[in-house]
C-alpha cells in the first residue's frame, strides 16, 4: 500500500529490545517479553526461530508461509505479528504480547470451562475463523495449544504454522494430536476452510466436558476410526441442555453440512451468553 512504501518498516534487531523474562519455549525456540528501547515503548513477545532446527526439520517453507499469512492479519481475535528479524543463527518473529497467556493452561488447571466462558470463547473463534475465511485463509490447527489470552481474558488465535491459502492440499505429515482432525484429512483428501468448522465443534466439546469427542489415550487407530465414522458420545453426566447441540451441528462428516460460521454466531447458546451490548459486525 502507499502507506508502507512512504514508511518503510524501520530496521529491527536484537539491540532494539530490552529483553524482559521468558515466557515460555515454543517450538524452534524460546519466547520473551521484550520492550522497545525507543519511544513510544512497546510491550511485545518476541519468538526465536533456531535456524538449524527450521532446517533440520524442513519447515522453512511453513516458517515463510506463517510469517507471510499472519503479518497481513489484522483481527482483535488474531495474534498481530508485527514482523521479524534474523541474525546468522535465528529468526525472531515480533508478536503480539498476549496478557493473560495460554488457554490450554487455563483449561488443565481448571478440567473444563463454564457454559458461559466456553460460548464467549467459541463466540471469539467463530468470529476469527470467519474474519481468516474472508481471506481464505484455513488456520488447520485449531487446539487449546494455540490459543492465547489478552490482557482482558480475550481469545486470541496464534501460530498460523499449519495455515495455507484455500483450498488445502497437506502434503506434510502431521505431528502433535489427531484429536482435532476432520474425516477428509485422517483419509487425506481434498479439505477446505470446513476443516477450522470441524474443528470448532471438536473445541466446543472440549471446552465443555474437558477431553475431545475422539479421544482415545491407547490407540491412535482407534481415535482415526472414531472421527472416521463421527463416534460422537456425551458422557451421561453431561447437561442435556442447548450448549451439547453446537458440536452436533459442526462435527458432521460432510464438510458442507457443517454448521456456517454466522449460523454458529446466531446459534441460542452463544446469544445467551454474549455480553450485554457488545455489538458484532453484521454476518
Ligand atoms: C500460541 C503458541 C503455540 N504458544 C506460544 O507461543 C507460547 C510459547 C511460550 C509462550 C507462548 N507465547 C506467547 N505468550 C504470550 N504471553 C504469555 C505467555 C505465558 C504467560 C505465563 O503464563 N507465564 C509467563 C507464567 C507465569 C507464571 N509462571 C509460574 C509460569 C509461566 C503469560 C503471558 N504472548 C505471546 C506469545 C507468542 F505467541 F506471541 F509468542
Amino acid at each position: 500500500s502507499s502507506v508502507a512504501r512512504r514508511y518503510p518498516t524501520r530496521e529491527w534487531n536484537l539491540h532494539s529490545f530490552d529483553i524482559g523474562r521468558p515466557l515460555g519455549k515454543g517450538k524452534f525456540g524460546r519466547v520473551y517479553m521484550v520492550r522497545t528501547k525507543s519511544e513510544p515503548k512497546y510491550i511485545l513477545a518476541l519468538k526465536t526461530l533456531y535456524k538449524s532446527e527450521i532446517v533440520q526439520s524442513r519447515v522453512e517453507k511453513q516458517i515463510r508461509r506463517e510469517i507471510e499469512i499472519q503479518q497481513n492479519l489484522r483481527h482483535p481475535n488474531v495474534l498481530r505479528l508485527y514482523g521479524y528479524f534474523h541474525d546468522e543463527k535465528r529468526i525472531f518473529l515480533m508478536l503480539e504480547f498476549a496478557g493473560k497467556g495460554e488457554l490450554y493452561k487455563q483449561l488443565s488447571k481448571h478440567g473444563s470451562f463454564s457454559e458461559k466462558r466456553s460460548a464467549r470463547y467459541i463466540d471469539q473463534m467463530a468470529d476469527a475463523l470467519s474474519y481468516l475465511h474472508s481471506k481464505h485463509v484455513i488456520h488447520r490447527d485449531i487446539k487449546p495449544e494455540n490459543l492465547l489470552l489478552g490482557i482482558n481474558g480475550e481469545l486470541k488465535v496464534a501460530d498460523f504454522g499449519w495455515s495455507v491459502h484455500a483450498p488445502g492440499n497437506r502434503r506434510k505429515t502431521m505431528c502433535g494430536t489427531l484429536d482435532y482432525l476432520p474425516p477428509e484429512m485422517v483419509e487425506q483428501k481434498e479439505h477446505n476452510e470446513r476443516v477450522d468448522h470441524w474443528a470448532l465443534g471438536v473445541l466446543t466439546y472440549e471446552f465443555l466436558i474437558g477431553n475431545p469427542p475422539f479421544e482415545d489415550r491407547d490407540s491412535v487407530n482407534n481415535t482415526y476410526r472414531r472421527i472416521a465414522s463421527v463416534d460422537l458420545r456425551f458422557p451421561i453426566t453431561c447437561r442435556p441442555t442447548l450448549e451439547i447441540s453446537l458440536p452436533g451441528y459442526l462435527l458432521k462428516h460432510e464438510p458442507q453440512d457443517r454448521l456456517p460460521l454466522s449460523e454458529v454466531m446466531k446459534h441460542p447458546w452463544i446469544v445467551k451468553y454474549r455480553p450485554k451490548g457488545q455489538i458484532r459486525p453484521s454476518q
